[in-house]
């Protein structure tokens, strides 16, 4: 798993110009060639999340893909003396050139909420978003590994297993949605309340990306500390209503942008040091799951060369924790169909 600390040291190695060099730094073994495509790049996320991904030495060929602002946003970050070729694309014709090779594609295009609205209040737009951009993906990028940020990402996922579905594409090994700001947030809060460093903290967090959906397992949390109920029951609200505090305090001028860059770019990297073969590493991912009864499920899921290794389970669950996995599941499952129904059209 990708520390804290991460971000200076990826900037500092391919500052250094080591991409000739392994992530553990032996000259011997190469860094793989990895072409790594955003689309949504001229965006709030897209911009912050183009420059970490500037800054990822792992990243040979970088894509930036927008309907406007590419060329400026490409040129920008291109000047960065980091390993990474990048090359900004623009407008619906250039979108298969973007996505040509790519070994990781993130998706953050699509609207942001403003105060009072829900994610799935941006199902109407971002739905149609998403699918048309699966559709290019499963033509020209289909083995590629899909980081789906857009929201509401408990349908935009499904949306995108059924498009990858009707192509003939669909490996339910290789589409993540990304839920990787729900545990930065739930990390830095419980470092808050626990007293305890940040830096080493882990808490796993479950279920979905939206409202209640999203279900923080502070009784796993690391390194342990006795929290009272009512601390436990705030700091899950408050984990649960991360995004729309964000969005309130933005005042109408959009969502979490430079956090979930940052959460966004952890997750990225997760997925290319799994494709590269680097052994245990875990993230929560919101993916086809077996692990309750509904078809899609956010867990810790162990990344390798082909996508997800291995879903994991929840582990034991505080009575709090059971009874919030219980009230999230009409939730979840209505926003899965809706996605699905969505595709199908
Ligand atoms: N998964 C998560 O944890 C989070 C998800 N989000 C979601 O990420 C999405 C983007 O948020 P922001 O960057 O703040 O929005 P933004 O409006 O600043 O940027 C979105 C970008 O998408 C581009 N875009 C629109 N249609 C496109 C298309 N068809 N192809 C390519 N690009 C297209 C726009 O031109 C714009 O540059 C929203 O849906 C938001 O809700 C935001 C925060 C956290
Ligand atoms: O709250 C939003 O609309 C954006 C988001 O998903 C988050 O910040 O977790």
């Amino acid at each position: 798993m990708m520390k804290p600390s991460m971000l200076r040291s990826l900037h500092s190695a391919a500052a250094r110009g080591a991409s000739h060099l392994s992530r553990r730094g032996f000259a011997s073994e190469p860094v793989p060639e990895r072409k790594v495509a955003v689309l949504g790049a001229a965006g709030g996320i897209g911009q912050p999340l183009s420059l970490l991904m500037k800054l990822n030495p792992l990243v040979s060929s970088l894509s930036l893909y927008d309907i406007a602002g590419t060329p400026g946003v490409a040129a920008d970050v291109s000047h960065i003396n980091t390993r990474s070729e990048v090359v900004g694309y623009q407008g619906e014709a250039e979108l298969g050139k973007a996505l040509e090779g790519a070994d990781v594609v993130i998706i953050p295009a699509g609207v942001p909420r403003k105060p009072g609205m829900t994610r799935d209040d941006l199902f109407n737009i971002n739905a149609g978003i998403v699918k048309a951009l699966c559709t290019a993906i499963a033509k020209y990028c289909p083995h590629a590994l899909v980081n789906m940020i857009s929201n509401p990402v408990n349908s935009t996922v499904p949306i995108a297993a059924e498009v990858f579905k009707k192509a003939g594409t669909y490996d339910e090994k290789r589409l993540f949605g990304v839920t990787t700001l729900d545990v930065v947030r739930a990390k830095t809060f419980y470092a808050g309340k626990a007293n305890v460093p940040v830096a080493g903290v882990n808490v796993p967090v479950v279920g979905g990306h939206a409202g209640i959906t999203i279900l923080p397992l502070f009784s796993q949390a690391t390194p342990k500390a006795n929290l009272d109920d009512d601390v436990i029951k705030a700091l899950t609200k408050r984990t649960q209503d991360g995004g729309t505090e964000v969005v309130e305090a933005k005042a109408g001028k959009g969502s979490a942008t430079l956090s979930m860059a940052y959460a966004g770019a952890l997750f990225a990297d997760a997925c290319l040091k799994g494709l590269n073969g680097v052994p245990d590493v875990v993230e929560c991912s919101f993916v086809q799951s077996t692990v309750t009864e509904l078809p899609f499920f956010a867990s810790k899921v162990r990344l390798g060369k082909n996508g997800v290794e291995e879903v994991l389970g929840l582990g034991s669950l505080s009575d709090f924790e059971q009874q919030g996995l219980e009230s999230l599941k009409p939730e979840l499952k209505s926003s899965i169909e809706k996605g699905i129904k969505f595709a199908n059209q």
